[in-house]
């Protein structure tokens, strides 16, 4: 168990949140919690708020007002904890010619907290990582001739190398294959079982969010529903999300065909 934790305070706290994005209220005041070792998606249409929403969370943008607490702790108190929280952003690139391999940037996932381990002790956590997201093979690989997806899965194992109380997740999967997806979504799943990590991830995903999740926030700029995914994606619900008719077993819709003077 990490230090610190208790299973009944919530490692989130976010309190009548508003963000602005330029002139934009891109989040118009939301609350929730996120208890420890709980699984939550944040579900919504595209520009409903979701990556505002988190990058609040992580300290990345100002709110307009309204307050978070990470691990009970608000504003700069909270900061002491970063190397807590791993995070996984929607939008990522690198170079070609980035002087970095896969494994030397997974390295740069052992921070201060683990200055004590050999360097051998280093090299196995890193290959461990690796392992479990089934790069091993491109370890010595730089990261700029990466695909889109194993770069997905390296910043997993950055993600992985120590041990985390909070991952933050923003369409992680997408980009990642059929057979890739399956797995990341069991390891988060064996994470939060088995290690009692929290995660907060924005998902368009449906089938996976209804299969793992405890719990699905439902936006458009403001919450619209929150609870289990028993009750948040019923078709009612997901009507008024998205304003059309999607189901988490029938929202891959067949590409529509494109009208003859396109
Ligand atoms: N830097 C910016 N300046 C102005 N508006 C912005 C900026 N960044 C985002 N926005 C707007 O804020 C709104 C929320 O964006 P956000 O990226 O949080 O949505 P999202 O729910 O994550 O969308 P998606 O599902 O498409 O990733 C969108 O309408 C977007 O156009």
């Amino acid at each position: 168990m990490h230090q610190n934790l208790s299973v009944t305070q919530p490692i989130v706290t976010v309190r009548n949140l508003s963000v602005m994005r330029g002139e934009y209220l891109a989040v118009d005041n939301v609350s929730f919690e996120l208890l420890p070792g709980t699984h939550t998606a944040i579900i919504g249409p595209n520009g409903a708020g979701k990556s505002t929403l988190i990058k609040s969370i992580l300290g990345l943008l100002e709110a307009r007002a309204g307050e978070i607490s990470l691990f009970n702790c608000t504003g700069k108190q909270s900061k002491r904890f970063k190397q807590e929280i791993g995070y996984i952003p929607q939008k990522f690139s690198f170079e070609r010619t980035f002087p970095l391999t896969v494994s030397e940037l997974v390295g740069l996932g052992l921070n201060s907290k683990q200055w004590w381990y050999s360097s051998k002790q280093k090299r196995e956590k890193i290959y461990q990582a690796l392992e479990q997201v089934h790069l091993t093979k491109q370890a010595q690989q730089k990261i700029g001739t990466l695909s889109g997806g194993e770069l997905k899965r390296v910043l997993l194992a950055y993600c992985l190398v120590v041990p985390r109380r909070l991952l933050v997740l923003d369409e992680a999967l997408a980009g990642v294959d059929a057979t890739g997806e399956m797995e990341f979504a069991a390891l988060l799943h064996n994470l939060k079982q088995e290690q009692n990590w929290t995660i907060l991830e924005v998902s368009h995903d449906l089938d996976l969010v209804s299969k793992y999740c405890d719990s699905v926030i439902c936006m458009n700029r403001r919450l619209l529903n929150q609870g289990l995914p028993s009750t948040t994606l019923t078709p009612e619900n997901l009507l008024h999300i998205y304003g059309s008719l999607v189901s988490p077993t029938c929202h891959h819709h067949e590409p529509s065909q494109l009208p003859e003077s396109f």
